[in-house]
């Protein structure tokens, strides 16, 4: 098989990070993305220091011209885009008579506009190449895009459009020839949880930790996730094996929330 190119927003940490590792080692040529640059070149850093192609860009998921110059950088550096993973996001902890307009505004913007900006981009770029396989548009859901969780009600709104922009894109480009499908994470102990433990203390009074502790007691698999569980499903999302799957938001929580 030719040589193939996937980009993954967000991927200086986290479970970003962990995807990019998965897929340099399937084989991809790795674009990393990221709004810290410092991060962002770590971990390119990484990659090429274990021998794999890798380069990085710098961007905001939220601004659209960010999500079409990140397509370039990676046309650029590798000539051609197979897979464009949407995984960057954030989280919002309040009780929904506390949210003020600032917090929704964020997290829509980066959460459901960087996602939207990020098809546009990919599919953009993809309808150009000469279709010589299925290209992957994938998308970071959650278990909260398909169960509302308090204190994460605009969280887990912005995950349900998630859900919601997956479906449409996969009826609008499947005649493309391109895929578009999203991983949904359970709790993985990465920075992002520490901050919404952290915040979530605030409310129910929790010790540190506690609240990471509650969340993870209900995984039937008996452990928090680790980014290289949910980076399984995605190697499986961005190779030929998935060719035939489309507008599906896959559960990777080890067993808590069943649909
Ligand atoms: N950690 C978890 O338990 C779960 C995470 N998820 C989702 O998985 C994705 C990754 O989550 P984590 O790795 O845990 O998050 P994280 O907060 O640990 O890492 C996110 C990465 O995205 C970057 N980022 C943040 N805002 C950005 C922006 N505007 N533009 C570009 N990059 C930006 C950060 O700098 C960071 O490197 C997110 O979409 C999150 O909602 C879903 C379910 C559970
Ligand atoms: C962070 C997240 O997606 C949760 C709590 O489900």
């Amino acid at each position: 098989m030719s040589e193939r190119v996937a980009v993954i927003t967000g991927s200086g940490a986290g479970l970003g990070k962990g995807i990019a590792q998965r897929l340099a080692k399937d084989g991809f040529k790795i674009v990393i993305s990221d709004i810290h640059e410092d991060t962002a070149e770590n971990t390119a850093k990484e990659l090429q220091d274990e021998g794999y192609e890798a380069t990085y860009f710098v961007g905001d998921v939220s601004k659209r011209e960010d999500q079409f110059d990140l397509v370039a950088h990676a046309v650029d550096a590798y000539g051609r885009l197979d897979v464009f993973i949407n995984n960057a996001g954030v989280e919002g902890i309040k009780p929904l008579a506390q949210v003020d307009e600032e917090t929704f505004d964020k997290m829509v913007a980066i959460n459901v506009k960087g996602v939207l900006w990020g098809i546009q981009a990919a599919t953009e770029q993809m309808k150009k190449q000469n279709k010589d396989r299925i290209y992957k548009v994938i998308n970071a859901c959650s278990i909260a895009g398909h169960e509302s969780y308090d204190l994460l009600g605009i969280y887990s709104m912005t995950k349900h459009a998630v859900r919601s922009l997956t479906q449409s894109a996969a009826k609008e480009y499947a005649e493309a020839g391109i895929t578009v499908n999203a991983y949904c994470p359970g709790v993985a102990g990465t920075e992002m949880w520490d901050r919404i433990d952290a915040e979530m203390a605030k409310y129910n009074g929790n010790a540190p930790g506690e609240t990471f502790e509650q969340f993870s007691s209900s995984i039937l698999m008996g452990r928090s996730q680790e980014p290289e569980d949910v980076a399984g499903l995605v190697s499986y999302l961005a190779s030929e094996d998935s060719d035939y799957m489309t507008g599906q938001a896959i559960l990777i929580d080890g067993g808590m929330v069943m649909r």
